[in-house]
């Protein structure tokens, strides 16, 4: 999929800003409208698209529709689904979970969802087994794009590792020696590293009395290189992500990276034909970032 459609993945988040933007109603007939469209531009072309569920779920029982819906025409068109739900919880109630999004007899079936090891890594097995015994996938939350996730994520355990750190490594363990790729990802934040703006970067350094290249190379010092699994990117665009951050982030897992993008590429909408030139400029500058 990464040679044959390149490794950006299309985000469909019916938001309601982004329906007003287009002049639609913040309602189910909008969101439908939105997110059709949004199938209709990316799927026959992006190798993997990303409807994020919240954003389904808060019209009810009409959202679940559409976003079945969205699921069967966007894996009919050719893209790979990967639904973003962060689920995790305690095993028993985690198996019930990946029964919703995992087995093909689930009209929410799709290739791989979003999970968050929050519970620990083990609460995510009858997860891991379900993916497994239907050559399903899983993004393990592991440092996320959000300036909060670092508290909890960056945190040290006492062997000196990253709370992230050991959430890629156990991620690693679950692929093995699978080739050429496991089907166990994980999901880093392009923005990791990043200061919001120039004075931040200065208080940081008053405040802290360390500069910014240091605070930056500190984040990112995730050990990626025996991760054989794909790397969901999300953060690009709207949060301040670029193509060129993810060799940054990435180092030398840089061409396992899926970077993601949801209102950047709706902004151009809701011509059809300007979304996917939108997204074929975007697919360009992955496919080089990611390709070097
Ligand atoms: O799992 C995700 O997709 C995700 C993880 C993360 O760390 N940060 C993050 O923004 N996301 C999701 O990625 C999308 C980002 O949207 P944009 O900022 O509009 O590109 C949203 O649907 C988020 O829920």
């Amino acid at each position: 999929m990464f040679d044959a459609r390149g490794p950006l993945c299309a985000g469909i988040d019916p938001h309601g800003a982004l329906l007003q933007h287009w002049g639609l109603d913040d309602d189910l007939a909008g969101a439908e409208r939105f997110a059709m469209t949004m199938v209709e531009a990316c799927a026959g072309t992006v190798g993997f698209v990303k409807p994020q569920s919240a954003f389904f779920e808060r019209f009810g029982s009409g959202g679940i529709v559409l976003l079945e819906r969205v699921i069967a025409e966007s894996r009919q068109a050719g893209a790979l689904v990967i639904l973003d739900v962060k689920r995790g919880d305690i095993g028993s109630t985690m198996a019930a979970y990946a029964q919703a999004y995992l087995d093909p007899a689930s009209s929410l079936a799709v290739d791989a969802i979003t999970v968050s090891p929050f519970l620990g890594v083990g609460s995510l097995q009858p997860a891991f087994d379900l993916a497994a015994a239907h050559g399903k996938g899983l993004f393990v939350l592991a440092r996320t794009s959000n300036p909060e996730g670092k508290q909890v994520q960056m945190a040290r355990r006492r062997d000196g590792r990253s709370v992230a750190q050991s959430i890629i490594d156990e991620v690693a363990e679950h692929n093995g020696e699978a080739e050429p790729l496991g089907s166990y990802g994980i999901v880093l934040g392009a923005t990791v590293g990043a200061c919001a703006s120039e004075g931040e970067a200065r208080l940081r350094e008053s405040t802290y009395g360390i500069t910014h290249t240091q605070v930056r190379q500190r984040d990112t010092a995730h050990d990626l290189s025996d991760f054989n699994g794909p790397i969901l990117v999300p953060g690009m665009g709207a949060q301040g992500g670029r193509p060129s951050d993810l060799p940054r982030v990435l180092g030398p897992a840089v061409n396992f990276a899926i970077p993601a993008y949801s209102r950047q590429i709706a902004q151009p909408g809701p011509a059809v034909a300007s979304i996917r030139s939108a997204v074929e400029a975007l697919q360009a500058e992955c496919r080089a970032a990611t390709r070097e």
